[in-house]
């Protein structure tokens, strides 16, 4: 398979220094020979432009959506080059960076297909709007954004309207929700595969779910939204918003193994790593181990 990597160094949905390096560090690690397992070929792309704005100017452009400006520039941009990347018959693998990045590669990916699917595989939702953010961190908005609900700057993104519908949205591994984004989730009927389900229930079952679905309905391809924050707290100390009780390795693996297994899936974010929260490089040796698995999987 040929695979662009597309980094985007990007903090400024998070609004916490540090995960703009994380392009940079997996590349010092290998993301690319990781991606590329010796069969697949990888263009690195580089990284999408991020300006440098200062900490002052967070507000500057709405007082509910920090750097919002910004992170319109930057997500337009990687919308485009997802865009061109499926045109040019390459895999899009966008590393973070932040999850703000969502909103650009969804946008970019769903202009290229008629019906996307998007799996968000999260410790959160990341469905808030500027009202029911608790944070006023865009990183916490993607999904609501490709869904069509927020400000118009990130809705109408690369293109006017809504980027996927609602019965096309699989969220698994969330555990962490805002009052707001329940009730969204409840009211647009989202698909949810929360810890406490896969606890009561099962992992197995939970993916196994999500992928008869996925080939029952008319989706011509499939988005997978990677945060590692998905992964337990004390696996991802170098990650901005950690959750107790989240996936382990193993169960990481396990559900990487079916997505990308499956052959359904056509692009990919895999974000939130932040090397300067890291403590003696778990984190990133994690993240290296799970590059190299998507590699075997590509
Ligand atoms: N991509 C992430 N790690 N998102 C965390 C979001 C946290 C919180 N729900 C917020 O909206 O601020
Ligand atoms: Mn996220
Ligand atoms: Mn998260």
């Amino acid at each position: 398979m040929d695979i662009n990597l597309i980094g985007v160094p990007v903090q400024y949905g998070c609004d916490k220094d540090g995960s703009q390096e994380g392009p940079g560090r997996l590349r010092e690690l290998g993301i690319k020979e990781a991606l590329e397992n010796n069969r697949n070929t990888v263009y690195d792309m580089g990284n999408i432009f991020v300006p440098n704005i200062l900490p002052d100017l967070k507000y500057k452009w709405h007082k509910k959506m920090k750097y919002l400006n910004p992170l319109v520039e930057i997500n337009k941009n990687l919308a485009h080059m997802v865009y061109c990347s499926l045109s040019a018959n390459c895999f899009p693998f966008v590393v973070g960076g932040d999850h703000s990045l969502g909103i650009g590669s969804i946008a970019g990916a769903s202009k290229y297909f008629d019906e996307m699917a998007v799996i968000w595989v999260d410790a959160h939702g990341d469905i808030n709007d500027l009202e029911t953010s608790p944070s006023g961190n865009i990183h916490g908005m993607p999904l609501a954004a490709s869904l069509g609900v927020g400000h118009s700057s990130i809705t109408n993104l690369y293109y006017e309207g809504r980027k996927i519908k609602p019965e096309n949205v699989y969220i698994l591994g969330a555990r962490d929700l805002d009052p707001g984004e329940i009730r969204l989730i409840e009211k647009l009927n989202i698909n949810l595969y929360t810890i406490d389900y896969i606890n009561s229930n099962s992992l197995d079952g939970a993916v196994k779910e999500i992928l008869s679905k996925l080939k029952t309905s008319n989706v011509d391809s499939v988005h997978l939204s990677f945060d590692i924050d998905v992964f337990d707290e004390s696996l991802v100390p170098g990650t901005g918003t950690p959750v107790k009780d989240g996936l382990s390795f193993d169960e990481g693996r396990y559900v990487l193994d079916e997505f990308m297994g499956s052959k359904l899936i056509t692009s990919m974010d895999f974000v939130e790593l932040n090397p300067a929260l890291d403590q003696d490089n778990k984190t990133e040796i994690l993240c290296m181990d799970i590059l190299r698995f998507i590699g075997e999987l590509l």
